[in-house]
């Protein structure tokens, strides 16, 4: 998917691709403000996190017509060096003060704009890099300390905001926000069956499988300024999309990767109307079956060779209302 990087050029075919940019600024924040207010829902019991330790890797881009010179004539007067947005993306993240990765990106893009009059459209992602908050022994049995994290390699929030300058004014052009990298394995409860039976088939059909997926989901509200989280009861916390998609897989039945990821878009739309589209991609990643003799359910299996299958689908309100 293109979430990252050259998704641009969808309004206007003329122009050319140019852009520059830095990738991979990791910035990490300790005590920012904490997110408070989040809507609950049935799925989830996540409601906010502290902000004790908030860590980002950040992705800059920068575009307009006065970089061309610095490509066609090797001219760099008017060139911000991407060391020097490095240096701005770390120094902004001591000046937030909202509480969400959108905010952030949405504060950095602004000043940026503000402070180079000719970047014309700037361009801000960034991916989460998720801790985990450490249960130490308290008053009332184990809590979460305040101080010790563990570096995770968990699914992660993803964020996007790319701003372009309406009547000079900094404006929300495209913004995505998401949860990358869920790994979930069901043992029993799938299916895949139905599929063509031809000269090319040999896998066998399935009543049950053990199911692992990997999974990314990205969504698209309405109005692009519930992404920043200023409204903490309209902002889409990644914690509460990646529950559902848990929730959802536990409780359908499902006959293929395809119905798991429609159900699950169906429960997000539904519990987000500020929502005006949701997005996947699915990787299957399910192991072979080595012994299905054993007792009851028990099964051995072992790692799928490569190559690997995967899903891409995205989901607008039509659908649900399609219900
Ligand atoms: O959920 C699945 N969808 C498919 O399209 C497919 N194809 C396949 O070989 N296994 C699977 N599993």
């Amino acid at each position: 998917m293109s979430h990252s990087n050259e998704r641009d050029d969808d309004r206007g075919t003329e122009r050319r691709t140019m852009n520059y940019g830095k990738e991979k600024v990791a910035v990490y924040r300790t005590y920012a403000t904490p997110l408070e207010g989040i809507r609950p829902i049935p799925e989830s019991s996540f409601e906010g996190r502290d902000n004790v330790l908030f860590g980002l890797e950040v992705r800059v881009q920068f575009e307009g017509e006065e970089f061309l010179p610095s490509f066609s004539e090797a001219d760099n007067s008017k060139v911000v060096a991407t060391d020097s947005m490095k240096n701005f993306v770390l120094h902004q993240a001591g000046e937030y003060e909202g509480a969400t990765a959108e905010g952030f990106l949405h504060f950095v893009g602004r000043e940026f704009l503000d402070t180079y009059p000719h970047v014309e459209r700037v361009k801000m992602s960034a991916t989460e890099f998720p801790f985990d908050e450490r249960p130490v022994p308290g008053e009332d049995g184990f809590e979460p300390s305040d101080l010790v994290f563990r570096v995770s390699d968990d699914e992660s929030a993803f964020g996007e905001v790319y701003l372009d300058r309406v009547d000079g004014e900094p404006t929300i052009a495209e913004q995505t926000s998401g949860v990358t990298d869920i790994e979930l394995v069901k043992v029993k409860g799938n299916s895949f069956t139905g599929y063509i039976q031809d000269e090319y088939t040999t896998l066998p059909e399935r009543e049950d499988r053990a199911l692992y997926i990997s999974l990314d989901v990205f969504w698209e509200y309405e109005d692009p300024e519930d992404a920043l989280g200023e409204e903490p009861e309209r902002y889409v916390p990644a914690e509460q999309v990646r529950d559902i998609a848990q929730v959802v897989f536990d409780e359908v039945d499902s006959n293929s990767i395809q119905d798991l990821i429609y159900r699950i878009g169906l429960r997000v739309l539904e519990r987000y109307p500020q929502l005006e589209s949701v997005e996947f991609e699915a990787n299957n990643r399910t192991w072979i079956e080595v012994r299905d003799d054993l007792e009851g359910d028990a099964k051995v299996l072992r790692e799928p060779p490569r190559p690997t299958g995967y899903q891409q689908f995205s989901m607008d309100r039509s659908d649900l209302e399609e219900r």
